[in-house]
């Protein structure tokens, strides 16, 4: 997938893809026998209604002229029953939309997040999460008029329609057929705005996507715009973003409002011309025509256009919607790259030994960043990986985890394959800490206990004491129920890593991964957590990636990784006494450390 970027629009589609709207079709079987309720008693409700004209001619052709007062009386009251039920008939119906409308969006959104869960990183590298976020929340809520009220009032009005044409019909054939022909006028219209308003709905989404994209990223990255008050250019951004939206926004809601006028003119005209015809041909004395008969075929006239508006509204939804459905539908479609293979098996309890044979990786095609890595962890080694910047030392420890798929070559955990393997089962004998430690809103237990959502209160406090974060847990203000917010920005770098530690620890991994998790700790709390890391990396294989060399000065083994190939391994005096690329960088960091 091409990667994307707040400011670039996502690809339209230029076909009408009617399999969105069949796909959206199965979201909505389950709820046929709802849908078939609504409209039979919307298709009651609207027949009923439809007998006031009818009973208005009776009125004014029969009863008014012959004086007849009482049935007149039952008359009135049997409209005001209609109307009663009618009321009663729309109560059930918004009832019955609504809901409808709600479990199908509801359906369609825990899909698409689900996916989500599943998709690879690869994904996440190449999309703004703005982008990701607007699909499951915006565009989705977007289909919610179309679910709830779309369907049934268009279905009902399309039999009201069929009603009121064959009232007018009983009435009068001429008549009629006159007010039909403003339909190819209508059709017209709609064919040649049609692909305009499509186009117009899709940019339309794009521009709220990009917009979308631009605000996740901006709120991210709030610290370093202050910082560099990079204030002012990013509201000129977003003001352009904005901007852009305003006008596509308003561009498709121009072209959706050339409907109604179109609508109303030609229901004018043919108004007009069932009037003007037809007191002509009452004035010539015509049969069949009477006062009566043309009050009552205005007032179906009126009634006519009505179910058409709604149609046409329908329609200019279902546009909408396929622009949505389009960017909905790709996401659950998303084709899953890390996934478990058809015959995977679970991944027996890991004892601890890693294996890479000859592995060549890249995240873009013909950018290798792996050019053939080949090493042995044997059982609770602790391996260190160090090397400049963008050396692929991040990407090798991300391959253990399955995070990617390897280009070639293999990767076995006591002697298996990992790509036969449950990545689930895999996963979760792993503990991995990432260069960012994640903290989720919620109490530091809670943050704590995700390493093993069983543990008890006494094991999550016992796993903080051993990596050193109970002391300053404690004399935080509720201690372990202290709440933090999400990414965790009320506690400091380091306080964040020793959390991370500890839910590892709880975790109690064979495998354990650390990603520059010790960088951000000061001396002090370093020298305090050696001890803990100790026990944590006790009888488990460890990988660590860190740019401090004291941190990985007793680690079993320590690659030093450059351009994608492992340059130099061995322990610490082996390295040194190699006088290479590992002793060059420890020299260096010393003499800086010396300086300093
Ligand atoms: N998601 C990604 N998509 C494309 N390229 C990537 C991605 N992640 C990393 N790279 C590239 O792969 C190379 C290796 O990156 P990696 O993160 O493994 O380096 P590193 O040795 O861990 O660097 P550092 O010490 O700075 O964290 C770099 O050139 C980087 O630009």
């Amino acid at each position: 997938m091409a990667r994307n970027k707040y400011d670039i629009d996502e690809t339209l589609q230029s076909e009408f893809n009617f399999s969105h709207l069949k796909r959206l079709g199965s979201y909505i079987k389950p709820y046929r026998k709802d849908i078939f309720i609504t409209i039979l008693l919307l298709t009651i409700s609207s027949g009923l209604g439809m007998l006031a004209p009818r009973i208005l001619m009776v009125i004014m052709d029969d009863y008014i002229p012959n004086g007849n007062i009482k049935a007149i009386a039952v008359v009135s009251i049997l409209l005001l029953l209609i109307y009663f039920i009618v009321s009663v008939i729309m109560k059930m119906k918004i009832t019955l939309t609504a809901r409808m409308g709600q479990n199908i969006i509801h359906q369609i959104r825990s899909d698409i997040f689900g996916h989500l869960q599943k998709l690879p990183f690869s994904y996440y590298d190449d999309k703004p999460h703005g982008k990701i976020q607007v699909r499951v929340v915006n565009y989705v809520n977007s289909l919610s008029d179309l679910l709830s009220n779309g369907i049934v009032n268009t279905v009902t009005e399309l039999f009201s329609l069929v009603f009121i044409v064959a009232f007018m019909l009983s009435i009068n054939v001429r008549l009629t057929l006159v007010c039909l022909t403003g339909l190819p006028l209508l059709m017209a219209v709609i064919f040649t705005i049609k692909k305009k308003q499509r186009v117009a709905w899709q940019r339309m989404s794009n521009k709220q996507s990009n917009l979308n994209a631009y605000i996740a990223e901006s709120i991210n990255g709030i610290r370093v715009t202050q910082s560099f008050t990079r204030e002012q250019e990013n509201i000129e951004i977003f003001n352009t973003l904005s901007n852009d939206y305003r006008s596509a926004w308003m561009r498709a809601v121009k072209l959706n409002f050339l409907l109604w006028p179109a609508i109303n003119n030609i229901s004018t005209w043919t108004m007009a011309a069932v009037l003007f015809l037809g007191i002509t041909w009452l004035d010539g004395g015509l049969e069949g025509i009477t006062i009566g008969v043309l009050v009552a075929m205005t007032g179906y006239i009126g009634r006519f256009w009505q179910p058409i508006t709604t149609m046409a509204n329908f329609y200019n939804s279902l546009l909408n919607a396929v622009s949505y459905l389009e960017r909905i539908f790709e996401t659950i479609d998303e084709p899953v790259l890390v996934k478990d293979a058809p015959d995977a098996i679970e991944m027996p309890p890991i004892v601890g030994e890693v294996k890479f044979k000859d592995v060549t990786f890249s995240y873009e095609d013909d950018v290798p960043v792996l050019n053939g890595i080949s090493f042995t962890a044997k059982v609770g080694d602790t391996i260190a990986i160090v090397g400049p910047t963008g050396a692929g030392k991040t990407t090798i420890i991300n391959l253990i985890s399955r995070f990617y798929n390897l280009d070639s070559g293999e990767l076995t955990i006591d002697g298996i394959d990992i790509n036969k393997v449950k990545i689930a089962s895999l996963r979760k004998q792993m503990g991995v800490m990432l260069q960012d430690s994640f903290i989720f809103s919620g109490t530091i237990m809670d943050n704590i206990r995700y390493g093993n959502m069983e543990a008890t209160d006494e094991q999550v406090i016992e796993a903080a004491k051993t990596v050193r974060a109970h002391d300053f847990i404690v004399n935080l203000e509720n201690g372990y129920e202290t709440e933090v917010n999400e990414r965790g920005t009320r506690l400091s770098v380091g306080q964040r890593q020793l959390i991370s530690f500890a839910r590892a620890l709880l975790a109690d991994p064979k495998i354990l991964i650390l990603d520059e998790a010790t960088s951000s700790i000061d001396t002090e709390t370093e020298i305090l957590l050696q001890e803990g890391l100790s026990r944590l990396l006790k009888g488990r294989t460890s990988f660590i990636i860190a740019h401090r060399l004291s941190t990985i000065k007793n680690s079993t083994c320590i690659m030093y990784v450059d351009k994608g190939l492992i340059q130099e391994m061995g322990n610490h005096e082996e390295l040194l006494a190699k006088k290479g690329y590992y002793y060059e960088l420890y020299m260096s960091q010393y003499k800086f450390l010396e300086k300093s």
